[in-house]
């Protein structure tokens, strides 16, 4: 599994715990920054992230911010993209269930980074259920087109 992460200036803290996540769990990665904790725009860190993997280089990605939510909203925008803003490891577990979500977003300034490994480890380790949710799935994609 190859994973794509980047942040913005308010989740760089949370993206470096992350980085040592996949780090201890063997995960290959490439980390998008930023590389200063100088003030940035989400979308522009969002785009190669999600980009990268509608595109197939990455397997998956995790985007971090103040929220999540500006980088959910940017990287919801390119084709092929289920990302899932997610606080809570049920919402983890279920979101790679039922929705195949391909990014993970979470907030910095929401969760702790005690909270954020433990949903991130859940998200990078449940595998999409298919069946029932196979349909459902194929419908979003529907929605882009
Ligand atoms: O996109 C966001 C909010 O939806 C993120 O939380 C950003 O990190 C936040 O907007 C950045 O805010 P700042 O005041 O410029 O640090």
């Amino acid at each position: 599994m190859k994973i794509a992460i980047s942040s913005d200036h308010g989740g760089n803290n949370l993206r470096k715990e992350i980085v040592n996540l996949l780090n201890e769990l063997g995960i290959e990665y490439k980390d998008f920054g930023p590389q200063t904790d100088d003030s940035v725009d989400y979308p522009d860190y969002a785009q190669p992230v999600a980009e990268g993997v509608a595109n197939g280089e990455f397997d998956k990605g995790i985007l971090i911010c103040g929220t999540g939510i500006g980088m959910s909203i940017s990287a919801n925008k390119v084709k092929g993209i289920r990302c899932a803003l997610v606080h809570d490891v049920f919402s983890a577990k279920a979101t790679r269930e039922h929705n195949d979500s391909n990014v993970l977003a979470m907030g910095e300034r929401v969760i702790g980074p005690g909270l954020a490994k433990e949903i991130a480890r859940t998200w990078l380790t449940t595998d999409f259920e298919g069946g029932r949710h196979e349909n459902r799935v194929q419908k979003i994609s529907a929605l882009e087109n």
